[in-house]
């Protein structure tokens, strides 16, 4: 039996995949309109993607940033994530600030979620999710590879190494270079999810030949996707409404 999480009435691992969509302003006032913005599409749950934010490595304009997004959101399940250049985000990062961002997030009681990057030291990533946990924050332990799609053993392989770490949410995006790699993201998550995990997962496989992914984590197995708002965070996110579409089309089909 796979445990579900639910966050502010939302609950991930049963039903229809989630929708999340992510906020990447630079500047205060970009975020607070761009909050305000993804109120409107209603989404289930809203990431903020720190590392597109100007001053994403002054932790004390971090904090003040978030309060105001959170004042924003209001009811809206929040993500914190700072996604480093090694793995397709805006800014790189030394590991003592990764450290301290993310401490700092879990403890603000502003977010109900910290994304974690896998490929980190072990240590550091079991410090995040204790800290975390102790805040009652959920984390996401993520890997992405923006420029292949692994082999599927070696993908089941992050995702159980994500779950074993104590990830509450085991994540991987990956890039397809032919049609074949986005069945192999998908035999992966069917694979992880009725062999192996406990828990929901998170797979996509991106850019135009991955979009079937985005949709179709009912029937595999994955249990949030990201649609875009004002601006994609990733290759191959689609507008919130048309996802929204599918996504109860697949359901109401199951
Ligand atoms: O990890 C992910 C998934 C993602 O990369 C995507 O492909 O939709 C988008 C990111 O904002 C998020 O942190």
């Amino acid at each position: 039996m796979q445990k579900t999480i639910t966050v502010k009435g939302i609950t991930i691992g049963e039903g229809a995949p989630k929708i999340c969509v992510p906020l990447v302003g630079k500047t205060i006032s970009d975020l607070k309109k761009e909050a305000a913005y993804l109120q409107t599409l209603d989404p289930d749950v809203a990431e903020w993607r720190v590392d597109f934010f100007e001053y994403a490595e002054d932790v004390a304009k971090v904090m003040e940033a978030l309060t105001d997004i959170r004042t924003v959101l209001c009811d809206i399940p929040l993500i914190f994530t700072f996604r480093s250049a090694k793995e397709g985000g805006e800014k790189q990062i030394d590991t003592a600030s990764y450290l301290e961002l993310n401490k700092a997030a879990a403890k603000s009681e502003q977010v109900e979620f910290i994304d974690v990057e896998l490929f980190n030291r072990e240590e550091d990533v079991k410090t995040l999710i204790e800290t975390a946990h102790a805040c009652h924050v959920f984390v996401i332990v993520s890997n992405h590879d923006f420029d292949k799609t692994p082999p599927k053993e070696e993908i089941v392989a992050r995702l159980r190494k994500a779950q074993e770490l104590g990830g509450d949410l085991p994540k991987i995006a990956v890039m397809p270079n032919s049609t074949a790699d986005v069945l192999t993201l998908l035999d992966a998550t069917l694979t992880m999810k009725e062999q192996y995990a406990d828990r929901p997962i998170i797979t996509m496989s991106m850019a135009g030949k991955g979009v079937i992914s985005r949709l179709a984590g009912e029937v595999f197995g994955s249990a949030l996707t990201f649609g875009a708002g004002k601006q994609a965070s990733a290759p191959g996110q689609i507008p919130v409404a048309e996802l929204r579409q599918v996504l109860s089309l697949l359901h109401a089909s199951r």
